[in-house]
């Protein structure tokens, strides 16, 4: 079995997809807004790549949640933001999101065996499942707008240590490699890192402190997102 990271979302070559199981990481936010959403008792995420088509979507049993430039999406019902997620309750809804760069690097795995969904949240039940299938492994990074994101690369650095730990036979890429160091060497001070990231710096500029908090917690949950079609649906790892 093999592990590979695709750095950024633009990198998506369809060998590195096709027939494998995909891990899209998109830690701030995307991923982490989904992880959320689902663990707080959303029936399921539908991601979609407009806002015109998450509007289209709108009923009582729909939230609409989605940012363009960090910014909530007028009329929406919030950010794409999992701390906004948590103060409200909307157990049993679907949650309908857009944003800039993880729900485009969803639709790019869609020829995968199995979609998954990982951040630091729920890095270590994401790697056992994406193992449990006994197929290659790509960590599929988002990024942010066509650019590396570190906090990704952290995130699927995570996941590459953890899956050498459970499989020591396990062939992994160069990037991995490198990624999988660089995890090590900074876990002590992920809260730190991520506030020094592009991203991490143009969420705090509009106040999302909360949010960096919140998605540098490591293994919060044993929850792992499944894309299923069109929806992303909740899978509890034991
Ligand atoms: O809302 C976010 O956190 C980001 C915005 S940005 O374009 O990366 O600044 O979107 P996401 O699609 O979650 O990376």
């Amino acid at each position: 079995m093999r592990l590979d990271i695709v750095p950024i979302v633009e990198e998506t070559h369809r060998e590195l997809v096709e027939g494998r199981i995909v891990v899209v990481i998109d830690v701030l936010r995307a991923s982490s807004t989904i992880v959320t959403a689902l663990a707080s008792g959303f029936a399921s995420v539908i991601p979609v790549d407009s806002a015109e088509r998450a509007w289209q979507l709108r009923s009582p049993a729909t939230v609409l949640a989605g940012e363009r430039f960090c910014e909530k999406i007028p009329h929406f019902d919030c950010n794409n933001s999992p701390t906004e997620l948590l103060a409200r309750s909307d157990r049993g809804k679907q949650l309908v999101l857009t944003t800039t760069n993880g729900t485009r690097a969803i639709e790019q795995a869609r020829l995968a065996h199995a979609v998954l969904i990982g951040c630091f949240l729920n890095a270590s039940a994401t790697i056992r499942h994406a193992l449990s299938y006994q197929r290659d492994i790509t960590l599929l990074c988002a990024g942010t707008r066509a650019q590396f994101a570190l906090e990704d690369g952290l995130a699927a650095g995570c996941m590459t240590d953890r899956a050498k730990q459970l499989l020591p036979q396990l062939s992994v890429c160069d990037f991995a490699e490198a990624m999988s160091a660089s995890y090590l060497y900074e876990r002590e001070r992920l809260r730190e890192r991520l506030e020094q990231t592009t991203t991490g710096r143009r969420l705090l500029q509009h106040g999302f402190t909360a949010d960096l908090d919140y998605c540098s917690q490591l293994d919060r949950v044993d929850l792992v997102p499944l894309v299923k079609e069109t929806s992303i649906l909740p899978h509890l790892v034991s």
